[in-house]
């Protein structure tokens, strides 16, 4: 009921001009891009492009996105979410709404990028997805809803950006959203506090998502389930110790279980380019056992064979 109050309320047509009532800017309506639990976004013209623009009559929980979204801001290098152009209020003819406008982020969602490029995106995406929630956990945040819909693949280059940032958390307090199949407290291995492993545990469930399209309901013991469910598809088996470190909470940050992915990827010679496998193998013919110079040249083989790997596909 309450719903729909407020969709009726934040419904207009393409066309519609809103207007600023405290920084005065002015934006026209294109199409509506999505409705969530608590106001509507559309694709917006403003006077410096396009732009998406949310609405709600819920001012906290416009306030409280528009504070996730600075806090990506001070997140270094490019914001791994939409950046921020501005928050204000508009006089309705229906009433005071409360609005921001954000970068449009363009591109198909992870599984619908995926279902066209091909599963070899998987990795790359998931560790640059890895990059991402590392530098939001520094800046103390959980992003909470990790979900493929909550994920667009921009570009090209293609890079893994944030949308809907409603469900993120400061550090420590309980998960304000969260999608059952993605969640470990659904799948009973852990709690809903909102911390790093929160997010590496969905990252995880995304993994195996990208290889099981079709999500699959838990049957009795969640832990036994999804350990068969990862064994018996071949393509998942591989990235196994990585995928149960995240399921069973063993890692503390998304920079550590990035660094595992990246050498699981790295073993990958027979589908990395040739130039790649001909760096690989003159490599190991010197690698020398035992040493800390042999963990330093690993590194650096995930690095260029990384790099490489991706340079390919951008050809
Ligand atoms: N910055 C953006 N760029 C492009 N599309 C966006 C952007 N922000 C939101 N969208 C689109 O608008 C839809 C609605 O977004 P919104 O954040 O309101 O909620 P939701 O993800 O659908 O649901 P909920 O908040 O209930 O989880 C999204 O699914 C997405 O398709």
């Amino acid at each position: 009921m309450m719903m729909n109050t407020w969709k009726t309320q934040c419904k207009f047509p393409p066309g519609t001009v809103i207007t600023g009532k405290w920084h005065g800017g002015i934006y026209q309506l294109i199409r509506e891009l999505g409705s969530g639990a608590n106001g509507i976004v559309y694709l917006a013209k403003g006077t410096k492009g396009h732009t998406a623009l949310k609405m709600s009559i819920d001012s906290l929980s416009i306030t409280s996105e528009v504070n996730v979204l600075k806090a990506f801001s001070k997140v270094q290098g490019d914001s791994p979410g939409p950046s921020l152009h501005e928050m204000d209020d508009w006089e309705s003819p229906r009433g005071r709404i409360h609005f921001y406008t954000m970068e449009y982020i363009q591109g198909p969602d992870l599984l619908t990028f995926i279902r066209k490029n091909g599963q070899t995106w998987v990795g790359i995406l998931i560790v640059q997805l890895l990059d991402a929630l590392e530098k939001l956990h520094q800046e103390g945040w959980t992003f909470g809803d990790l979900k493929p819909e909550n994920l667009i693949v921009s570009g090209p280059p293609p890079r893994i950006r944030f949308i809907d940032v409603g469900g993120t958390t400061i550090n420590g307090r309980a998960i304000k959203e969260f999608t059952e199949f993605f969640d470990r407290g659904y799948w009973g291995l852990g709690s809903r506090k909102s911390e790093p492993s929160y997010d590496l545990f969905s990252t995880a469930m995304l993994m195996i998502h990208m290889y099981y399209p079709k999500k699959f309901a838990k049957v009795g013991d969640g832990k036994k389930q999804l350990v068969q469910q990862i064994g018996s598809h071949p393509e998942l088996a591989r990235f196994n110790p990585v995928l149960q470190k995240a399921l069973f909470g063993k890692y503390d940050s998304a920079k550590r279980m990035k660094e595992e992915l990246l050498m699981i990827l790295s073993e990958r010679q027979d589908k990395a380019p040739s130039y790649a496998k001909r760096y690989a193998t003159r490599q190991q013919k010197k690698k020398k056992s035992g040493s800390l110079k042999e963990t330093v040249m690993v590194l650096l083989l995930t690095i260029v064979l990384y790099a490489l790997y991706i340079y390919s596909y951008l050809l």
